[in-house]
C-alpha cells in the first residue's frame, strides 16, 4: 500500500503522457512533429527549465476541447491515486490556453468534469490553483485574472510558474492584490532557477502562502530561518530538479538537509509525464538516493497535508493526517 500524501505542485498539462498527446492530436487534427511516442520521449532530454518549457508549451497544442481537459486531468487523478496521492492540488496554465484560442470555460469546466467526480472515482479531493505566465506581462495576468471571474467558485488559488529568471515576482503585485481581495490562496514558484531573493520578495510583496520549490533557499542562512519559523511550507520536486539540472543528481538533493534545517518540505511531482514519475516515485526515489528514514517519510507525508488548501476542511484534514500516522511502512512507498 502506498504512502498517503497531498500533492501540491503538480501541472496538469506536465500530465500529458506521450500516448495520451497522439490520441488528442489524432481526435483534433494536429500534427506533431514527432513519427511516433518514442521519437517524442526521446525529445524528454533537458538542459534546464528553458529547454523543457519549449516542449511543454509545444504539446499543448493537442488540448482543444472540455472533455481533452477532463481526459487530461482523469487521467491524472487515476495515476496518482494508485501511487497514495489522497488531495491534488492542481495548477493549470490558462494564459497558454488563451493565446491559442482556448476560452477560459473550457479549460475549467473540461478540468472540472474529472475533479467532480475525482472523490468517487478515484478516492482523491482536489483543489485547482490558476497559475500566471511570469515572462508575460502584468496586464495579461490581470486581464487573466478577470477572465476567470465566472469561474472564482471552481478556482481556490493562484500560483506563479513558467520561466523564472529575470521575471521576479514583484512584477505581479497588483495581480496578486486583486486575487488576494477575491479570497484566493496564493502560492508561487520560487527558488527553482532564480535567487533566494525571489523567495523573498514572493512572501514580502506576493504574500505568498507556501513557496514552489524554494530550493535555492539553502543558499541564505537567514531566509531559511525565518521559512522555519513563519512555517512557510516548500513543494518540493525532486526527480524534476534532476531532469531540469537543478541538481546534479538525486543523491546531491538538499532535501536532507532541508529537513533537518527544520523546513516544512514536501515532496511533489511537478510534470510528471516529463520528469520520470509520479508522486508515489519521487518518495521511491528520495527514499533509495538519500537514505530517508521511515520517520522522515513520515514527516513528508504529514507536512503535506499540514500545507495543503483544507482549512475549509478540517475534518478531513484530520482524517487524512491520522492515515498518515497509521501507515505501515514496507519495502515500498509507491
Ligand atoms: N517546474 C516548472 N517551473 C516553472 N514553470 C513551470 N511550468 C511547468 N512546470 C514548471
Ligand atoms: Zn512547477
Amino acid at each position: 500500500m502506498p504512502l498517503p500524501a497531498a500533492e501540491l505542485h503538480l501541472h496538469v498539462e506536465g500530465t500529458l503522457e506521450p500516448e495520451l498527446a497522439f490520441e488528442l492530436a489524432a481526435r483534433n487534427g494536429v500534427r506533431l512533429p514527432y513519427a511516433d511516442t518514442d521519437e517524442l520521449r526521446e525529445a524528454y532530454r533537458f538542459e534546464d527549465l528553458q529547454s523543457f518549457l519549449n516542449l511543454y508549451y509545444e504539446l499543448m497544442a493537442v488540448l482543444r476541447t472540455e472533455q481533452d481537459f477532463a481526459d487530461l486531468a482523469d487521467a491524472y487523478l487515476a495515476r496518482a491515486a494508485a501511487q497514495g496521492v489522497r488531495h491534488a492540488e492542481i495548477f493549470f496554465d490558462p494564459q497558454a490556453h488563451l493565446a491559442r484560442g482556448v476560452a477560459m470555460g473550457t479549460v475549467v469546466e473540461g478540468l472540472w468534469r474529472a475533479l467532480a467526480s475525482s472523490e468517487r472515482r478515484h478516492g482523491v479531493s482536489t483543489r485547482l490553483i490558476m497559475c500566471f505566465l511570469r515572462d508575460e506581462s502584468a496586464e495579461s495576468a490581470l486581464a487573466t485574472l478577470e477572465a476567470a471571474r465566472p469561474y472564482l467558485d471552481r478556482i481556490t488559488g493562484v500560483g506563479l510558474d513558467s520561466a523564472e529568471v529575470g521575471h521576479p515576482p514583484a512584477k505581479f503585485r497588483e495581480v496578486y492584490e486583486a486575487a488576494a481581495a477575491l479570497g484566493l490562496h496564493r502560492v508561487a514558484h520560487a527558488g527553482e532557477e532564480g535567487p533566494p531573493e525571489y523567495i523573498t520578495e514572493a512572501l514580502d510583496v506576493l504574500g505568498v502562502e507556501r513557496v514552489d520549490h524554494g530550493l535555492r533557499c539553502m543558499e541564505d542562512p537567514a531566509l531559511v530561518e525565518r521559512l522555519v519559523r513563519e512555517r512557510v511550507p516548500l513543494t518540493l520536486c525532486p526527480l524534476s530538479n534532476v531532469r531540469l539540472r537543478t541538481v546534479d543528481t538525486l543523491a546531491d538533493h538538499p532535501l536532507p538537509a532541508m529537513l533537518d534545517a527544520g523546513l516544512l518540505c514536501t515532496v511533489n511531482s511537478d510534470d510528471p509525464a516529463y520528469f520520470g514519475g509520479y508522486v508515489g516515485d519521487n518518495f521511491t526515489a528520495v527514499r533509495a538516493a538519500l537514505g530517508l528514514t521511515e520517520d522522515r517519510l513520515r514527516e513528508l507525508a504529514r507536512n503535506s497535508f499540514l500545507a495543503a488548501f483544507l482549512d475549509d476542511d478540517e475534518e478531513r484534514r484530520a482524517r487524512y493526517l491520522a492515515e498518515v500516522e497509521a501507515y505501515e511502512f514496507g519495502d515500498t512507498v509507491a
